[in-house]
């Protein structure tokens, strides 16, 4: 690519839950701005992760999973602002991603490949977790039978957690989007404020810890946010985390027995913190009940969420 022709553009990150959204958006970011897990549904908010390249600028769109009736966790307000989310994110960017397993295409990759068809957008087909497959070549009919009756700008076969395969992704990408200077400051990553990364962080071990149903019914609120100088560390952050759930019973099981989940969740957050921070965290952790939290648009919007 050539240098002195500075590319810039915003991109989405699409896919079905679970496919490795969040994983890629990190690798190409090269910090840990969006939390993972093994659990469909772990990302809920639209994020930036700013990418900046030798020859250019990707602000990525991470996005939550798009999901069918079949694919629904949480209560009913919080999946209809995830798919609004996911689908507001086509507005306004420049390409689209669409990332899907390797080997596997359902009815919810349909769904997200027709949602970036509505929009028009040039689709780049990034064919994920391909450490997971022993024989590489079923990789290839694998994306004939997909690509039949459908338009990709390219096809990536890749490995986000390994980060195998990302530099052809990001030039293909920086192919997609206008030469243009970069929008933000090559040491930003997200627009996403320390404070929104830090709920992130402890909402990542809940749904990482916890069994079951219950990370679905929990969210995280950060009631104080405070920073101070510190001898040894430069600055140190101290960090108030409400847990909510949606009932009783479920804040025994998160605070476990003697303290011990709560505090094993906290204590993982905090190093999570401390890495991306780059400081010193001393973080409180509370559980509260909020009965149908999830199923309420009024108080999914007073804990942050909207689309
Ligand atoms: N083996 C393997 N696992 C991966 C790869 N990419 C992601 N994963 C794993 O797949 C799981 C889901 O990854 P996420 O990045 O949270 O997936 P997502 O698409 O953002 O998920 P939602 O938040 O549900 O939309 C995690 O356990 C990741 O570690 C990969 O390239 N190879």
């Amino acid at each position: 690519m050539n240098s002195e022709a500075q590319r810039s553009g915003a991109v989405a990150v699409i896919g079905r839950p679970n496919v490795g959204k969040s994983t890629l958006v990190n690798a190409l970011v090269g910090a840990k701005i969006s939390i993972t897990s093994n659990r469909p549904q772990t990302t809920r908010h639209r994020l930036l992760g700013i990418a900046s390249f030798p020859g250019g600028q990707l602000q990525l769109v991470d996005t939550p999973g798009i999901h069918g009736e079949q694919g629904k966790r949480s209560g009913k307000a919080m999946n209809r602002m995830m798919n609004r989310a996911a689908r507001g994110a086509l507005e306004g960017v420049d390409a689209a991603v669409l990332v899907v397993e390797a080997g596997r295409w359902d009815a919810e990759d349909g769904l997200a490949f027709e949602a970036l068809r509505d929009a028009g957008l040039p689709v780049v087909l990034v064919v994920n977790q391909v450490d997971k497959v022993k024989d590489k070549g079923s990789l290839l009919p694998f994306i004939a039978k997909v690509s039949e009756g459908r338009e990709f700008a390219a096809v990536h076969p890749l490995s986000a957690l390994k980060r195998k395969g990302l530099e052809s992704l990001v030039e293909t990408l920086l192919g997609l989007v206008p030469e243009a200077p970069p929008m933000y400051a090559e040491d930003e990553i997200t627009d996403k404020s320390q404070r929104f990364l830090a709920g992130e962080l402890v909402r990542e071990q809940l749904m990482r810890q916890l069994g079951e149903e219950l990370p679905y019914a929990t969210t995280v609120e950060i009631e104080k946010f405070e920073e101070e100088p510190s001898p040894k560390a430069g600055v140190m952050y101290r960090i108030d985390a409400v847990v909510w759930v949606e009932r009783d019973g479920q804040k025994a099981i998160v605070i476990g027995k003697g303290g011990e989940r709560l505090r094993e969740i906290g204590s993982r957050a905090r190093q999570q913190m401390e890495r991306l921070f780059d400081a010193k965290v001393f973080l409180q952790t509370w559980v509260r009940v909020r009965e149908g939290w999830s199923d309420n648009e009024a108080a999914l919007r007073e804990l942050g969420y909207h689309d």
